[in-house]
């Protein structure tokens, strides 16, 4: 037997013992119990049955199954989704970020480039909730203060982000790792064992098709090209419905054909996601043929096309070094 086949066994050996309400333990946890192969999976498993059955119990909540797919909160009906305004945050003293403000519309597909140390990762990590700024307002919305909410919060309120390096598990399938990211309760073992819904099969074939990986569908993520794995990792985001994306530096290592392809992929996500990528790869950033938001110092310098980008003295002076 294989060592998934035994660790599936096993798993399915825990899950009868500890009942259906275990799929609440999350996707995360699992897949590393079953990577690292994980002595203290049992115990663990046992103690969060018995709180999802106190949960469960309880009456005075709606279920996490029950709820819908975004924060009802969630209010775009200014065409607005991302509102940055006046926002500051220093380290040890050093503003990496300036009274910076910045606005996305919803479907927009935004570009911020800007040079080493301007402030991109940290604005990424201050709408994602991993970085709280001293000063400012961050908005999701109009109604949605991303500063009162912690970095789960913000991701099911549907904002997804893709690091650099691509994270799929390698040992699933290109398939399994769609249906694991799927928005609602999924754990790796229904992947292994639990049959999937019309819908359900039909959404993670609708994002096959978007990343271009229909054929690939039954390989294991650990065999396709660096390529492939950051569109799968984007198709993975996909799975969670967001309303906002942000992708770091997308085509970095990828050859030219790559390229074109990530492209390509980004500009059919627009529309139905706001889709904002941080790249320091010109040729890429002008085949988006997006607004570009220059960074420099924590605050914008310039936004605009590529070419009004490219014409701006300021822009000329402080990044492209003429
Ligand atoms: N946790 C931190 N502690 C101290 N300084 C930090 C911290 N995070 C960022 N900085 C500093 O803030 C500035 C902005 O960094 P940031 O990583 O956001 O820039 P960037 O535009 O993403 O740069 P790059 O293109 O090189 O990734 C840099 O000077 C960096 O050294």
């Amino acid at each position: 037997m294989s060592d998934l086949k035994q660790l599936d066994a096993d798993l399915s050996r825990q899950m009868n013992s500890a009942s259906v309400l275990t799929s609440q333990f999350t996707d995360q946890e699992v897949a590393a119990s079953i990577y690292n192969k994980d002595a203290g999976f049992t115990a663990r498993l046992a103690k969060q049955t018995r709180d999802n059955v106190s949960q469960f119990a309880r009456r005075d909540q709606v279920f996490e199954f029950l709820k819908p797919a975004h924060n009802p909160l969630l209010d775009t009906r200014h065409n607005m989704l991302l509102y940055l305004e006046g926002v500051s945050v220093s380290f040890d003293g050093f503003k990496a970020i300036n009274d910076l403000n910045l606005y996305i519309k919803e479907g927009e597909l935004r570009c911020i480039i800007g040079p080493n140390g301007a402030g991109k990762t940290t604005m990424m990590d201050i709408i994602t909730g991993k970085t709280k700024p001293d000063t400012g307002q961050v908005w999701l919305g109009s109604k949605l203060n991303l500063l009162k909410m912690d970095e789960a919060q913000i991701a099911n309120a549907g904002v997804g982000r893709k690091f650099q390096k691509p994270t799929v598990f390698e040992c699933l399938s290109v398939w399994q790792n769609l249906e694991l990211s799927m928005s609602g309760t999924r754990s790796v073992w229904s992947v292994f064992r639990a049959k999937l819904s019309g819908e359900q099969r039909d959404e993670i074939e609708r994002v096959l098709v978007l990343i271009g990986l229909q054929e690939q569908a039954a390989m294991d993520a650990g065999s396709l090209s660096h390529g492939q794995k950051q569109w799968l990792e984007i198709g993975m985001l996909l799975m969670q419905k967001p309303k906002l994306l942000l992708v770091d530096e997308p085509v970095a290592g990828m050859t030219h054909q790559e390229m074109d392809r990530t492209a390509e992929l980004l500009n059919s996500l627009a529309g139905a996601h706001s889709v904002v990528v941080v790249e320091h790869d010109m040729d890429f950033v002008r085949s988006i043929a997006s607004t570009v938001s220059v960074l420099h110092q924590g605050s914008v310098l310039a936004e605009g096309s590529m070419t009004d980008i490219q014409n701006n003295a300021k822009v000329k002076q402080v990044y492209l070094g003429e």
